[in-house]
């Protein structure tokens, strides 16, 4: 399992190349009008918020166990693993962007991906991403903390919008490189209970030169119920794209 999910995250990884956490350790740095990264800017070890905590719930590990046997199983003619990738998940996609007007050295220095930015166990995003790269789809097991609520006792429908991007996102990003939400359609159908657990799938519709189409449903773990269907549409970009270049 270890070697499946260290080469998911080298595949991801080279789709998304300064993909890295903030504790990241400074190597040589290539600096190219204003952006600044390091050329190897992964820490030997960025803590991986996708790995089981004690704030998972029974159904979270249930899920996490069926698709981590899936993440296992080896093909017949080879001894490589299987379609299924548990894909790490950090708190930093940039270590430095040194580029854009308004970016002072101190949000620099603190600034942390919004689904992660919570230390505390259960308290807000605890999810994890299954990809299918041979099936150009994936699967999130997302359990929503009690600081997400919206209606009493339900998940916050800005909550449910963020996860739906960011897993459409993980998806168009890895499957082509980087890329930023144009577009996101969203029906919410059924209310999601604070605390439980539900499924994110997500699936390539097409691809339309720089434009990526996605869909998205969002279930209950046995599937039998619809919590919120989404389309989406991501553009691929440069990196300076975010820094003005
Ligand atoms: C760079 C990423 C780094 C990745 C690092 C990896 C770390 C991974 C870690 C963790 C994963 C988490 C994953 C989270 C994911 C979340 C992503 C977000 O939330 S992104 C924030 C919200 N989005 C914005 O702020 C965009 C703002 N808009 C723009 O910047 C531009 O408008 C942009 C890039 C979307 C398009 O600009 P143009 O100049 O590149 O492209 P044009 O020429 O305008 O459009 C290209 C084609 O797309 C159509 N198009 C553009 N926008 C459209 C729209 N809204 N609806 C329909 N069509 C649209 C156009 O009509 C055109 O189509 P025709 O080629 O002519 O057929």
């Amino acid at each position: 399992m270890i070697r499946s999910c260290l080469k998911a995250s080298r595949t991801f990884i080279s789709h998304c190349p300064v993909a890295l956490s903030h504790d990241a350790v400074s190597q040589p740095v290539l600096v190219r009008r204003g952006l600044s990264m390091g050329l190897w800017p992964f820490s030997a070890s960025p803590r991986d918020f996708s790995l089981p905590n004690a704030s998972w719930n029974a159904e979270m590990r249930q899920v996490y166990d069926h698709y981590t046997a899936l993440c296992e199983v080896k093909t017949e003619d080879s001894e490589e693993t299987g379609p299924w990738h548990k894909l790490p998940s950090y708190n930093r996609s940039l270590k430095h962007a040194a580029g854009g007007v308004y970016l002072s050295k101190l949000i620099q220095s603190k600034a942390r991906l919004f689904t992660r930015n919570k230390k505390e166990y259960g308290a807000a995003f605890e999810y994890v991403i299954f990809m299918n790269k041979q099936e150009k789809r994936c699967v999130c097991a997302f359990q929503a903390g009690h600081l997400l609520e919206g209606p009493p006792g339900h998940v916050h429908g800005g909550a449910i919008a963020t996860m739906i991007d960011t897993v459409t996102g993980t998806l168009a990003g890895y499957l082509v490189g980087p890329v930023m939400t144009a577009n996101l359609n969203i029906n919410y159908r059924s209310p999601i209970p604070l605390g439980g657990v539900v499924l994110i799938h997500s699936a390539l519709d097409r691809l339309e030169g720089k434009k990526i189409f996605v869909n998205c449903r969002v279930t209950s773990t046995d599937e039998s119920k619809l919590h919120t269907e989404a389309t989406a549409l991501f553009i691929s970009v440069n990196m300076g794209h975010l820094f003005g270049m």
